[in-house]
C-alpha cells in the first residue's frame, strides 16, 4: 500500500474547503493571483481558514507577484505553503525564507529533471500542463510519460485530473501527491462536492493497490 495525498486546488468558499476536508483531502490551494477565475481576497482567504479545522495544509498560489506583496498576504493569511507557478526564479522563492512548492509546465522539449534540480530549496515541485500565455488551472493533463522515474523532490501531479483518469496517472508516475482543480468543479471557482468526494476515494483507492 502505498499513501498519496490529494490537494483540492481553487478553493473560494469555506463550504467547498470544508468539503474537501470532509472527503479527506489532505490540502487546499488559495489562488493569489487577481487575473484567475479562482483568485481570492485576504478577507475571502482569512474567512476560509478561519472555519478550517487543524491538521488541513493551507497552500497559497502567487504567479510573479513581487515579493512586498506576498509579504503583506501572509501578515494577514497565515498560510501553511507557498506555490509558485510564474517565472520565479529559486532566488525568488527562496527570499521569502518560507516553506514552498515551485509548479513546473511540463513541455516535451524540456529536461525535466535539470528543471526540477532549479530550485533546491524547494520542498515539492507541482508538475503541470504547459499551455501558452497560461501559468495553471488549463484543465489540461499533460503527456505523463515526460516525468522522469527519478527526480530530486517530491513530486505533485497536476493539470486536468479527475475521478476518472487519476488511477491511472498515479500508476504511471507515482507521484507523492496529485492536485485538481476543474476537475471537480461544477464551475469555475465553484467545486462540486461530489467530484471532490469522488476524487479523493479514487486516490486512495488506487493507492491502496499499490
Ligand atoms: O487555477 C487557476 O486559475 C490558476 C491560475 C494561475 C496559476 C495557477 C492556477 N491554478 C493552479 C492550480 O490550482 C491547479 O491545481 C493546477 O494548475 C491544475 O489545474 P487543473 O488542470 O484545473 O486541475
Amino acid at each position: 500500500m502505498s499513501v498519496v495525498r490529494s490537494k483540492i486546488c481553487g478553493i473560494t468558499r469555506l463550504e467547498d474547503a470544508l468539503a474537501a476536508v470532509a472527503a479527506g483531502a489532505d490540502a487546499i490551494g488559495l489562488v493569489f493571483y487577481a487575473r484567475s477565475p479562482r483568485a481570492v481576497s485576504v478577507q475571502q482567504a482569512q474567512a476560509i481558514l478561519a472555519g478550517l479545522p487543524p491538521f488541513v495544509t493551507t497552500v497559497g498560489l502567487f504567479v510573479d507577484m513581487p515579493q512586498h506583496e506576498i509579504e503583506a498576504v501572509l501578515a494577514a493569511v497565515p498560510l501553511d505553503l507557498l506555490q509558485f507557478h510564474g517565472n520565479e526564479r529559486a532566488a525568488d522563492c527562496d527570499a521569502l525564507a518560507r516553506p514552498y512548492i515551485k509548479a513546473l509546465r511540463v513541455r516535451a522539449e524540456d529536461d525535466v529533471a535539470a528543471l526540477v534540480d532549479a530550485y533546491p530549496g524547494a520542498r515539492a515541485v507541482l508538475l503541470d500542463t504547459y499551455v501558452d500565455g497560461v501559468p495553471g488551472g488549463t484543465g489540461q493533463a499533460f503527456d505523463w510519460a515526460l516525468v522522469p522515474a527519478v527526480l530530486s523532490k517530491p513530486v505533485i501531479l497536476a493539470g486536468g485530473l479527475t475521478a476518472d483518469n487519476v488511477p491511472a496517472a498515479i500508476t504511471q508516475v507515482r507521484p507523492y501527491a496529485v492536485d485538481v482543480s476543474g476537475g471537480v468543479e461544477a464551475s469555475k471557482g465553484i467545486k462540486d462536492a461530489a467530484k471532490v468526494k469522488d476524487f479523493v476515494r479514487a486516490v486512495r483507492a488506487v493507492g491502496e493497490l499499490m
